[in-house]
């Protein structure tokens, strides 16, 4: 993309379809003269009343306590410098909605004009009744010092300079990971520090905390080496002068171990780099230019390890990763204030998430094969799940260790819950169904073991304990692959249907497929022919109860692969068709909607029948299901033979299930709209009900919808979910995504759980 492209999709974003990034949203019903009467006066007197008697207060009747002002004077905007207050406005915007996407904190941005430090403090004090935390941004050194060591002085809620310590705490725990994949000590390594500003001076504090040795750092300002003998030196600028007598950068960089960039943009060369020590960690953190571009910097040294603040390149060394977390951990407990031990805690966590095995969705997010922690990976992503209930809770436990929390966790179980919430009812109900696997996993069987993104989630529900796989294919191709996604496990089974091993096992699924086949024109040679090819093979393991379940179409379209599971493992024996269902996470909730793939148009029975069973898989899901049987038309107010079968539909449901939440038949609207649903019909099932089930009348409608929601709305779908067959089998879609197939395979395994139940019960 040219810059000139760069620049106006920028500038578009900012600007369409509504200029900036974030608005406000009511929590509360706002509908009727009623509501209002709550919301505002006389209602919200009492909540008043009850403040004025005890201050805590505010954190039960009002947003406070998930409220954070993000307060700037636009004296130091990234690395643009003092560009003014208005100017800054979209950088704090910008954190505004990290804020929101990371954590599920409302940030309001506050721009101050004043570089006055007396004026400024005081409009920050005079406004922090409103706010259960200060983020204090982009203010300038050594302004930004004095601000925040008497705001946090003077105010009993947590005041944070990001710039100072949200940094320190990201590039601390990326430099504990850099040095020890350098195979160098934090003790040993001589640090230069390219800027002596808010985030230079407190990202080398704490560094020195760590265990950097003082006398190992140089640091440069504007005006090049801070030296001893230089005249008139800040006491932050002092703390760190250097007794060496070099001035320039270029000297100072030679056989330096660490650079660290916060100042500006494109200051370090090729040959400064050149002259670093062996495996040179270089932090170029510069905003949104860094001190070497990474193209370079990688291309001049092979050994080197390599971070920019940025997003488009491996390692972004930015505060995003932090300020979220911070604040939910320190807001959780309703700290008084984030102290040491509690960056400190973050620190930690921060580090250690990095060493583990990274979820399949990062790899995705970020287009990556598989980051593994190294070079390239020194520090988790922001968009790791993991980090919501990870670092929040070591902030948390900081503070209640040091007596500043006034609300300590007392159920940490609960409270990782809430943390997990906090990123949508999505999360949680792929947790559960994970959860659920992960009880009693059980063997499922990959026949397109060949194919890569299958093999990553065999790894994945192998890795995560929520299946045990067996994968069919050619065993050197399948071998290769696994070994490229470090796929290392040996007791993975492997079979090749298409060699002469398995023998015996072949042999017993030909004559039991003959058997099956033999009146309806199936020789014995046809049947040795089709028990070579994989999705056979794997339907007969499932049918000798060598595997428990099933899953492949990854790589084939729908009904060329429905066929020969139905042929091999048939319907369940009260089912009179099989369909299938897809599980969409939408922003009402999670939703069923059936039959998707398979019946073109169902009869009454059958779409009653559709309905019963989709009931069953979403209590399998642990949801009560609230079925609208859809139409275009409202119970009987069309005559038309497709509103009728609907209508009949409900009649069966309702004699043969009547303990199902069922109605219809609905148009949609009347359907998902339970406020409207309640108005004109108030004697149906569903009245004042919130709808989680839809049932349509053909497939032309189904398939039409689920799919525009997944294209439109981005609504991530589980599915299409298998109803009616006699064994766990499920069939992708055509190119599934991993995570697709990781979610199917849950399904898989819970459903080989249910019948396995079922079977039991008889
Ligand atoms: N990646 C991240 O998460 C973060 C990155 N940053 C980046 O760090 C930089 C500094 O931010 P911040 O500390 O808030 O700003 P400050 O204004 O407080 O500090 C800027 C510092 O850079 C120094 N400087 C300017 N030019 C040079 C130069 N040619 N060589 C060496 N030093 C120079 C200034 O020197 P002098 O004292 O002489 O004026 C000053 O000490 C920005 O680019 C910002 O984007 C900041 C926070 C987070
Ligand atoms: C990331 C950030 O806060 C900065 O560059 O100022
Ligand atoms: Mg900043």
């Amino acid at each position: 993309m040219s810059e000139q492209s760069r620049r106006r999709e920028a500038l578009d974003y900012h600007a369409k379809p509504q200029p900036g990034k974030i608005k406000i949203v009511p929590t509360k019903k706002y509908a009727t003269q009623r509501d209002l009467a709550l919301a505002y006066s006389p209602g919200v007197a009492e909540p008043c009343l009850e403040i004025e008697k005890n201050k805590e207060n505010v954190y039960k009747y009002t947003t406070k306590g998930n409220l954070v002002a993000i307060i700037s004077n636009g004296t130091a905007v990234l690395g643009l410098g003092d560009i003014g207050p208005e100017a800054s406005k979209p950088v704090m915007e910008g954190k505004g909605l990290l804020f929101k996407i990371f954590a599920d904190i409302d940030g309001i941005d506050i721009e101050v004009d004043t570089k006055d430090v007396d004026r400024f403090i005081d409009t920050v004090k005079a406004i922090a009744p409103t706010f259960g935390g200060i983020n204090l941004e982009d203010i300038k050194a050594p302004e930004a010092f004095e601000i925040e060591r008497r705001l946090k002085e003077e105010l009993d809620i947590p005041v944070m300079h990001d710039d100072q310590h949200g940094t320190a705490i990201i590039s601390a725990a990326a430099l504990l990971n850099a040095v020890e994949i350098a195979g160098k000590k934090i003790e040993d390594v001589k640090i230069v520090v390219s800027g002596a500003g808010a985030a230079a001076v407190s990202c080398t504090r704490l560094y020195i905390a760590l265990g950097a040795s003082h006398e190992n750092v140089v640091m440069l300002d504007s005006k090049g080496v801070i030296r001893k003998d230089r005249e008139g030196l800040s006491a932050e600028k002092l703390e760190f002068a250097t007794h060496r007598k070099i001035d320039t950068l270029e000297e100072a960089m030679k056989n330096a171990d660490v650079f660290i960039g916060l100042s500006i943009a494109n200051i370090v060369t090729p040959d400064m780099l050149r002259a670093m020590a062996k495996n040179a960690i270089v932090f170029a953190m510069a905003n949104p230019d860094p001190e070497i571009a990474y193209d370079l910097a990688v291309s001049t040294r092979d050994d080197i390890i390599m971070a920019t603040g940025r997003s488009d390149h491996p390692n972004q060394v930015n505060n995003v990763l932090g300020f979220p977390f911070i604040f939910r951990g320190a807001l959780d407990v309703r700290a008084t204030k984030i102290n040491e031990e509690m960056k400190l805690a973050a620190v930690k966590a921060l580090a250690e998430l990095a060493r583990e095995p990274v979820p399949e969705q990062v790899n995705i997010a970020y287009g990556e094969t598989k980051l593994t922690f190294g070079k390239d990976y020194i520090i988790p992503k922001p968009f790791d799940p993991r980090l919501i209930h990870t670092i929040p809770p070591a902030v948390a436990q900081a503070a209640m260790d040091t007596g500043v929390a006034k609300k300590p966790v007392t159920d940490w179980e609960s409270y990782e819950e809430e943390l997990m919430d906090r990123l949508g009812s999505d999360n949680k109900l792929v947790r559960l169904l994970h959860d659920r696997a992960r009880r009693n996993p059980k063997r499922i069987v990959f026949p397109e073991g060949e194919q890569l993104d299958v093999l990553k989630a065999a790894q994945y529900v192998n890795d995560e304990g929520i299946a045990k796989p067996i994968l069919l294919g050619n065993k050197e191709i399948i071998k290769e692959l696994m070994q490229e996604i470090g796929f290392e496990e040996d007791n993975i089974p492997i079979i090749d249907p298409k060699t002469d091993e398995h023998e015996e096992k072949k042999k017993r699924y030909t004559l039991q497929y003959w058997e099956a086949r033999k009146r309806k024109g199936v020789t014995l040679y046809d049947a040795e022919r089709k028990i070579r090819e994989r999705n056979y093979f794997a339907a007969m393991m499932v049918n000798e109860g060598d595997a428990d379940g099933l899953i492949s179409g990854y790589s084939r379209a729908y009904p060329s692969v429905v066929r020969p599971m139905m042929e091999l493992i048939g319907k369940a024996n009260n089912v009179s068709k099989i369909a299938t269902l897809n599980l969409m996470m939408t922003g009402r909730g999670p939703m069923f909607l059936a039959d998707t793939s398979i019946n073109i148009d169902p009869t009454a029975r059958e779409l009653a029948k559709i309905a019963q069973m989709t009931a069953v898989v979403a209590n399998m899901f642990g949801i009560e299901p609230v079925i609208a049987m859809l139409s275009y038309a409202n119970f009987g107010s069309s005559k038309d033979e497709k509103a009728a079968k609907v209508g009949e539909a409900v009649r069966y449901l309702h004699k043969f299930y009547p303990e199902l939440k069922v109605d219809g038949e609905l148009q949609s609207d009347f359907a998902l709209n339970a406020e409207l649903h309640q108005n004109k019909f108030p004697f149906s099932k569903l009245a004042g009900k919130k709808v989680n089930t839809l049932i349509f009348p053909n497939l032309d409608s189904a398939n039409i919808t689920y799919k525009l929601m997944k294209e439109m709305f981005k609504a991530e779908s589980i599915g299409p979910i298998m109803l009616g067959m006699n064994k766990p089998v499920h069939i992708l879609q055509l190119g599934a995504s991993v995570e697709e197939i990781i979610n199917m395979t849950a399904v898989a395994v819970v459903d080989a759980q249910e019948k396995e139940k079922a079977e039991k019960e008889i």
